[in-house]
């Protein structure tokens, strides 16, 4: 098989063997998952069972202990800021926007396409004027949605969209990330909202105590979901209010 080949059948996103942790001490133990242009995978996991270190592995924001990271068949170990130049975008659990600035200028950071933007969620048009700090959670992330998707990245990755969000607006974030995937991105999402994420996924892995304890079609996953939230994930949120 020739290298272009090889690239052209090749992940958008890979980890293979990945161990990651703080010090010498793994708290993520030998992850493969792999992610496709075009499909939404959802991470899910208890809090505490490792998917915010995976992900910030697999974004270049944490170094490996061992395994690797591959985009698009190549191994990555450049940092955060660099896979970006590679079309990788990573929204973390801290909302990244700027309080003190306006959702304008918030939109127009780092040369972003406001009007891009505002395809994407209309719904910010009306606040554009507005200080950033006196926007609703669902709207400040909406902005920090709208910038990481203006550019239609390769990959993204995102890491609790729902954090502390009314469930319409999850909804809303989690439909503009479907259609991020089906432009053709690739989209890994780390969410606690097991239903919520398995309705606009395509496949999910399942990680506990930092090893991946399932994986599967969400289809499949979404048909279990009450016998996977008790075996795996007692104690994270369904999405359905229990
Ligand atoms: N900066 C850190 N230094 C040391 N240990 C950490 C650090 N961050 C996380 N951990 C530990 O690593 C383990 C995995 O944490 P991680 O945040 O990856 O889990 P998570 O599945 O993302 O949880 P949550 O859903 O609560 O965000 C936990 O035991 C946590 O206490």
């Amino acid at each position: 098989m020739t290298a272009a080949t090889t690239t052209a059948t090749a992940p958008a996103l890979e980890a293979r063997g990945l161990s990651v942790g703080y010090g010498a001490m793994p708290v993520v133990h030998e992850v493969d998952l792999h992610v496709a242009p075009g499909e939404v995978v959802a991470l899910l996991g208890v809090n505490g069972a490792g998917k915010t270190t995976c992900v910030r592995a697999l974004a270049g924001d944490l170094k490996p202990l061992r395994g690797e990271v591959r985009m698009n068949g190549e191994r990555v170990q450049s940092p955060l800021h660099r896979r970006a130049e590679h079309g990788l975008r990573y929204i973390s659990e801290e909302r990244s926007v700027f309080m003190g600035l306006s959702a304008a200028d918030n939109l127009r950071l780092g040369g972003t396409d406001q009007g891009r933007c505002l395809e994407l969620f209309p719904e910010l048009e009306p606040l554009l004027g507005r200080k950033t700090a006196l926007l609703s959670g669902g709207e400040q992330q909406m902005l920090t949605l709208a910038r990481a998707l203006s550019v239609d990245p390769q990959v993204l990755i995102a890491d609790e969209l729902s954090l502390g969000l009314a469930p319409l607006v999850l909804e809303r974030l989690l439909l503009a990330v479907r259609a991020a995937a089906d432009r053709g991105g690739a989209v890994l999402l780390v969410e606690q909202h097991v239903r919520d994420a398995l309705e606009v996924a395509d496949r999910a892995y399942v990680l506990s105590h930092g090893r991946v304890v399932l994986e599967g079609d969400a289809r499949d996953l979404r048909s279990r979901v009450g016998e996977i939230e008790r075996t795996y994930l007692a104690g994270a949120s369904l999405g359905d209010g229990s």
